[in-house]
């Protein structure tokens, strides 16, 4: 399933965060979407997911326009994401963090766990069942009891995966999935994802500044900087740009 982005646009007060952006994420591809910060990565993710809604130009995933629907309906469609930053639930262990994110699932059965058919229980059993794969697919499955809390930062990235998958998405968004990870972490990581892809038959797309996972995983890869696009193409045409060189540049001397 493709997701199109055509001429999408999103501004908060004066501020223009996604400007006129237009790219396709076509089945089956890993996709990366970069920039220097602020330049607009994590606002095309909360456009995609329906969490902001854009202005202006259309995002249609496999046919279907998603800005009429809800960021649940969303992730019905077939999009699961990550977030920036870490979000697990330390008071539930490491399994139980995945099967919330059946709930949605769970309530669709709701009726029938009511009237006590059978259906409710093998949904049980399956999600437990596909939790703990997961798990094994992560090497989390050690941990399937402790808290979330006991994992390391990079392995509490890898449960985040594993919960997005839950829902079993067509679409896999990641946003910075690598931070915080040390080099033999990453290249797990450049390895995990492209697993998933071939396994589900799924797409991801990849906000990350490690330029080690984006350049060694991604078949296309598209740049964003102050909100507008700036080049687009594979790794070694994005790598050589001028303008994507320029604008990494410029964030190293605003740093320094
Ligand atoms: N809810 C919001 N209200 C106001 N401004 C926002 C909001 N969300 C994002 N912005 C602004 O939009 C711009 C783009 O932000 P965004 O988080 O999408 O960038 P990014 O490329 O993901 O950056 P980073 O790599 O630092 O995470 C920034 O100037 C940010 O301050």
């Amino acid at each position: 399933m493709d997701l199109v982005l055509e001429h999408v646009s999103k501004s908060f007060g004066g501020l223009k965060a996604v400007a006129n952006v237009s790219f396709t994420v076509k089945g089956k591809s890993i996709f990366g979407l970069i920039g220097p910060n602020g330049a607009g990565k994590t606002t095309v993710f909360n456009l995609i997911t329906g969490v902001y809604k854009h202005d202006q130009g259309s995002i249609v995933f496999g046919g279907k326009d998603l800005r009429p629907l809800k960021p649940a309906r969303i992730a019905e469609a077939g999009i699961g994401r990550t977030f920036q930053n870490i979000r697990l639930f330390s008071q539930l262990t490491v399994i139980e963090n995945l099967l919330v994110a059946c709930e949605l699932q769970k309530r669709a059965h709701l009726a029938a766990a009511i009237l006590r058919l059978p259906v409710h229980y093998e949904d049980e059993a399956a999600m437990y069942q596909r939790a703990m794969e997961l798990l094994r697919v992560f090497d989390l499955h050690d941990a399937a009891e402790e808290p979330p809390t006991s994992l390391s930062y990079g392995n509490q990235r890898r449960l985040e995966i594993a919960r997005a998958m839950m829902l079993e998405p067509k679409l896999l968004l990641l946003d910075e999935p690598a931070a915080g990870m040390n080099y033999g972490e990453a290249e797990g990581l450049k390895t995990q994802i492209r697993w998933l892809r071939d396994t589900f038959d799924l797409s991801v797309v990849l906000v990350e500044h490690n330029m080690q996972v984006v350049m060694g995983v991604c078949e296309d890869i598209h740049v964003l900087d102050h909100g507008e696009t700036i080049a687009h193409g594979t790794p070694e045409v994005v790598r050589q740009d001028p303008k994507v060189l320029a604008a990494y540049l410029g964030e190293v001397e605003e740093a320094s």
